[in-house]
């Protein structure tokens, strides 16, 4: 529908979730198959009209600046090397999500449920589960994060049921995936692309996302490359204001026999300047289990893929990243 979707230059279709606060079926429906066509294809779009409050925005852009602005000993207070549960600081270099390729020139710093360490789930050593560290000498830091982290898991739940009507599923088909889900919240912090990088050096490397669903927050910088299949060329996702890019994860690829796609992307920061950005990762309820959704099936289809649990499912990604 002309009104729900328009393409921008770079052929990143932004989709108008506004309908699915509202309580017209019709309209909902119409996001539902703006969603399917850009699933579909790219695996890649912009979202507008999502209710997420600039001004949250802009305290969650300040506090991530002036948490890697500290010295490197202040940072290091939070180091994620610390944490069982994969929260906190984590240096340049940390990881290289390109295999064969230079480690990637981001920093970050990980967020995820705040779970006190004897909580059940933490004591059983449930993947990824436990306290967060936070930044002493930022005050405003940990109120503005977990502002933003709640204001994305209601988004998140609004997009799973987004694709629900995508797949002409009822609207709540997704609540249990939804019910205590898995979480990331990553503050990144990309340097200047160096002007002599080593062979294939560059911000993050190729990769898709391992979950769910991934909502996207872009300063005004461009980086971000989308793979486009179809011209076997990358596409720059410039940032568009009042917007955010949403992608989709191995997990949902998989939950949907590749139907839906899940998007090679990296960054290369070539706009001489810092760049930030803020992924939020929306995996779903750890014991979810993942299986062909059966109407992804053409007649005479199978599915691809055995039946796993989110849980299983990132575990198995993480390992793959970090060595
Ligand atoms: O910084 C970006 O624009 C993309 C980050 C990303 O792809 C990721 O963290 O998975
Ligand atoms: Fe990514």
């Amino acid at each position: 529908m002309a009104a729900q979707q328009s393409s921008p230059a770079h052929g990143l279709p932004i989709i108008d979730l506004s309908a699915l606060f509202a309580a017209s079926a019709e309209a909902k429906a119409a996001v539902g198959r703006a969603l399917r066509e850009a699933c579909e294809h790219t695996g890649f779009f912009y979202i507008s009209g999502h209710g997420i409050d600039p001004a949250l925005i802009e305290r969650v852009f300040a506090q991530s600046q002036a948490f890697f602005a500290q010295p490197m000993a202040t940072k290091l207070e939070t180091d994620k090397a610390q944490s069982k549960a994969n929260r906190g600081y984590e240096k340049l270099g940390g990881q290289t999500l390109e295999p064969g390729m230079p480690p990637d020139l981001k920093e970050g710093f990980y967020i995820g449920e705040e779970l006190a360490e004897d909580h059940p789930r933490v004591l059983a050593g449930r993947f990824n589960q436990g306290p967060n560290q936070w930044p002493v000498e930022l005050p405003a830091f940990r109120p503005a994060m977990q502002d933003y982290y709640n204001a994305m898991l209601t988004l998140s739940e609004r997009i799973m049921a987004g694709l629900a009507l995508s797949l002409q599923l009822p609207e709540d088909f997704f609540a249990d995936f939804c019910h205590e889900p898995l979480c990331t919240l990553r503050l990144l912090h990309y340097p200047p692309q160096p002007e002599k990088p080593l062979p294939g050096e560059k911000g993050c490397g190729a990769h898709t996302d391992f979950g769910g669903i991934t909502i996207l927050l872009l300063d005004d910088k461009p980086g971000l490359q989308v793979w486009d299949a179809k011209t076997d060329s990358w596409i720059n996702a410039a940032p568009i204001p009042g917007t955010f890019v949403v992608n989709l994860g191995d997990m949902i690829a998989r939950w949907t026999n590749d139907l839906y796609r899940s998007t090679l992307h990296r960054v290369v920061n070539t706009s001489g300047a810092e760049r930030y950005s803020v992924p939020f990762f929306y995996s779903g309820a750890p014991e979810h289990e993942v299986r062909c959704l059966p109407v992804c099936l053409a007649e005479g289809e199978t599915p691809k893929y055995p039946a796993t649990t989110v849980e299983q499912h990132l575990q198995e990604m993480y390992r793959r990243t970090y060595v």
